[in-house]
């Protein structure tokens, strides 16, 4: 009898495609004897109300993690289907195109409870083997039982996509898709949206397409001074008391600064010991944006000034600043550093305004740097 190609099927949200994917993939390739493995990611998941990310995003992460896996094909089908497909069709399709392959579907333990509501179940189970891999051990075992479906282990790092969206357990992620989230800011309105009000938000989407511009303007990557810009903020609304305790934990010397300055600090430890942003220069210019630094770098200045000079910013003479900002972005923040110096003498005392603030103003304007 002719032995058939065996090829697993592995449907799945992916959004994230994370670390747990990857080895359950790799499993079924390196320990079970697929031949290959076929990634379905869905157009939408029938018991979901929405995906929260791009069929495109998900794709370029599933290309991602996989790309030095040969035995890897990631199939659109479900996706050019551009609306909810059942697994039953998914099914039927790959078994009517390709007759000559033994099929079998993988799934989490977790889709066991209820397995039996999907879609043409009965005719499902007849058509195709599951392959479950055990998620944790709270499933209807009896399920498995009932269908003679087998159960495997894997090198499980428990992950859940969901978790993953809300920063949780992120040093178990691929670092590579880490980054790629970071880089494109995904999941922007769960991981920044919810910690701020309405107003806020939009000027931080609004900083990161101003700084998108000026970078653009000076021959820096956009894209990293959007990510800088559009996260700039992303502290600014935690309480005292949150601010305080990341400050104790990452530089107590920081107390002594104002606190309205304290968000750039906290913001940038944030975003590297939570979010695990390795690119220095996005932190630093988070951690520089209020009121600077000696020395600071192009990246640095943009936020600087995208900040002051965003979108709905409409006190007097922005138009002024922002034009200035475009025509030489180092004049532009001399100005915008000036200005901010004597508002906040005005406001607070010069004894008042902070250590940084002072030496910035020293370093650029009294020094003329
Ligand atoms: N840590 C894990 N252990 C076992 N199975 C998992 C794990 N993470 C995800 N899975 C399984 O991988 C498949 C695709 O995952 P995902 O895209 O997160 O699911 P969903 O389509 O439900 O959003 C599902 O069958 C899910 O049960």
């Amino acid at each position: 009898m002719k032995n058939n190609k065996k090829i697993a099927l592995f449907g799945g949200s992916f959004d994230p495609v994370h670390t747990d994917h990857f080895n359950m993939a790799k499993t079924c390739h390196d320990k079970l004897g697929f031949e290959e493995v076929w990634i379905i990611p869905t157009f939408l998941n029938p018991f979901k109300s929405s995906t929260k990310t791009s069929n495109e995003e998900r794709l370029n992460l599933l290309n991602l993690i996989f790309e030095n896996e040969p035995y890897i094909k990631i199939d659109k089908f479900e996706m050019n289907n551009n609306r909810v497909t059942t697994t039953y069709e998914t099914v039927s399709h790959f078994k009517e195109l390709y007759s000559d392959i033994d099929f079998s579907f993988v799934i989490g333990s977790d889709n066991l409870n209820r397995l039996e509501e999907w879609n043409n179940f009965d005719e499902l189970i007849k058509m195709i083997h599951f392959i479950v891999f055990e998620r944790s051990n709270e499933y209807k075992k009896e399920v498995a039982t009932k269908y003679h479906i087998p159960i495997y282990q894997f090198e499980n790092n428990f992950l859940s996509s969901t978790k993953l969206r809300e920063l949780k357990e992120l040093n178990l992620l691929t670092p590579k898709v880490n980054d790629y989230i970071n880089y494109h800011l995904l999941y922007l309105d769960i991981r920044v949206k919810p910690f701020m009000d309405k107003k806020r938000y939009e000027h931080c989407l609004n900083v990161g397409e101003m700084a998108a511009e000026l970078a653009k303007n000076n021959g820096i990557d956009p894209q990293r001074a959007k990510v800088a810009g559009t996260l700039h903020d992303i502290t600014k609304r935690w309480d005292n008391e949150k601010q305080i305790a990341y400050l104790r934990k990452y530089d107590k010397t920081l107390l002594i600064e104002p606190k309205p300055v304290w968000h750039s600090y906290t913001g940038a430890f944030h975003l590297k010991h939570d979010w695990l942003i390795k690119d220095e220069e996005i932190i630093n210019a988070v951690y520089n944006h209020t009121v600077g630094c000696e020395n600071m770098t192009k990246l640095d200045m943009i936020i600087f000034c995208a900040d002051k000079i965003s979108k709905e910013r409409n006190y007097e003479n922005v138009e002024y600043y922002r034009a200035e900002c475009f025509n030489n972005l180092k004049t532009g923040f001399k100005k915008l550093l000036i200005n901010q110096y004597e508002v906040a003498i005005k406001t607070h005392g010069i004894d008042a305004i902070g250590k940084k603030l002072l030496r910035t103003y020293d370093y650029y304007i009294k020094g003329d740097k």
